[in-house]
């Protein structure tokens, strides 16, 4: 994949103010997860403004797609529909006396239609799960709930890239999942998405480039595992390091696990302690009694067939992907069990022969499927994911085997 946003040398003095950015070179791949970290005042969110031209650097440039941003009127008008900023407090970004007009606000001044505003909005809206939300006054909301808004008014402009100023501040934890999950979402559709964040946790398990930021510089960049495993490089960012990396490298110094490249999940962080163990991977046909993990699509699937499912002992965990999904589970009245990080969650389960389900929806379907056959030939396990409902796709409940 190409390059979609590069900022060359970019130096930014505030007017009456410090210098923000002094010498920032950065490139970000179309259709990456990009965090960007570092500690407060190191420079994010004045980088931010660069992307979508919403300041203009002293001396650098900041290029879209490969050209120079032009900064007349029309031409950032332009640029506004291809890269969306989400503002770190909501507050700067809502105008309107309602939810639904803040959102269509985008819509509208980009000429859509009547009903093609209306389209923009509702599915935004149900994205970030505040249908019926409409007629609020947003300033009667949450701050949660504000920063949706905020998230919904972007989301309807359907821009290429969406820059996210610290999108899970002020966010309860089920929140910050959910708000994580419909980025996956946005990622797995081709968008191209970056944070900035002070939750290295988040970070870490989620972006698939890491930059970190101090003093409006760029300390260092590269895969989460290389940007995380630098202890005084974080210390010097006022960062800590993620917790699984941090046991992970006692675990290597107690030579309790092999110091290959670090674990990115518990998923993966289980499997090498189970190796060192047993002393080898499992091999094919080893692992009895897995557990099945079941998909279906939110779109085509009715409650009764699920509710037939479950009520035949075929499901003991329920995970929903996306915004339709939850919806669904929503409508039906289906309790989630996990609502982030779902396969990697059902394949942990399977590993230990309980049987999930995943309803999700669109290209996520594929998506599944895709992980879990890779972790499949990773592993060397047999794990079965099927597309239910499907003629013979249930196993008998209670299949599992016996172990001695
Ligand atoms: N509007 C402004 N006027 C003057 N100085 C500003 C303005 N906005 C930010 N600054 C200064 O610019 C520097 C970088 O701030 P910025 O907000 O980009 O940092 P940040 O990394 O996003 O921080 P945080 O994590 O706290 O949000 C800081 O020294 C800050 O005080």
């Amino acid at each position: 994949m190409g390059t979609i946003l590069e900022i060359q040398d970019a130096r930014y003095r505030y007017p009456h103010g410090p210098e923000a950015l002094k010498g920032v070179s950065i490139r970000i791949r179309q259709g990456s997860k990009v965090a960007l970290v570092g500690p407060n005042g190191a420079g994010k969110s004045t980088l931010f403004q660069l992307f979508n031209g919403m300041i203009r650097p002293d001396s650098g440039s900041v290029l879209f797609a490969g050209t120079p941003i032009e900064y007349t009127a029309k031409a950032l008008r332009e640029l506004r529909r291809s890269v969306g900023l989400v503002f770190q407090n909501p507050d700067i970004q809502i105008i309107a006396p309602t939810v639904y007009q803040d959102v269509a606000f985008g819509p509208v001044n980009l000429g859509l239609a009547r009903d093609a505003v209306d389209r923009a909005v509702r599915s935004a809206l149900s994205a970030v799960g505040l249908a019926g939300y409409e007629r609020r006054p947003p300033h009667h909301l949450s701050g949660g709930e504000k920063k949706r808004v905020a998230i919904a008014g972007i989301l309807a402009m359907e821009p290429d890239v969406l820059v996210f100023d610290e999108p899970t501040s002020s966010l309860d934890p089920a929140s910050s999942e959910e708000i994580m999950d419909l980025l996956d979402e946005l990622s797995t559709g081709g968008r191209t998405i970056i944070i900035s964040t002070h939750d290295v946790e988040l970070a870490y398990r989620w972006a698939d480039h890491v930059i970190l930021m101090e003093q409006g510089m760029v300390l260092a960049r590269g895969s989460p595992e290389e940007v995380f495993s630098d202890h005084s490089l974080l210390r010097a960012a006022r960062l800590k390091p993620p917790w699984i990396l941090d046991l992970y490298h006692e675990l290597v110094a107690r030579s309790i696990v092999e110091g290959r490249a670090p674990p990115k999940s518990v998923l993966e962080f289980t499997d090498r302690i189970e190796q060192h163990v047993h002393g080898h991977a499992p091999r094919r046909g080893e692992a009895e009694a897995m557990g099945t993990v079941y998909i279906c699509n939110a779109d085509t699937v009715s409650g009764d067939e699920l509710r037939l499912l479950f009520e035949e002992g075929h499901v003991d965990h329920i995970g929903a992907m996306g915004s339709r999904a939850k919806e669904f589970a929503n409508r039906e009245l289906i309790l989630l069990d996990f609502t982030y990080g779902v396969i990697d969650k059902c394949i942990l389960k399977s590993l230990i022969g309980e049987n999930s389900l995943i309803i999700t929806s669109g290209g996520m379907i594929e998506h599944v499927h895709r992980r879990i056959s890779e972790y499949s030939a990773e592993s060397g396990r047999d794990l079965a994911a099927v597309t239910v409902p499907e003629a013979g796709a249930l196993r008998p409940a209670g299949r599992i085997a016996d172990c001695d």
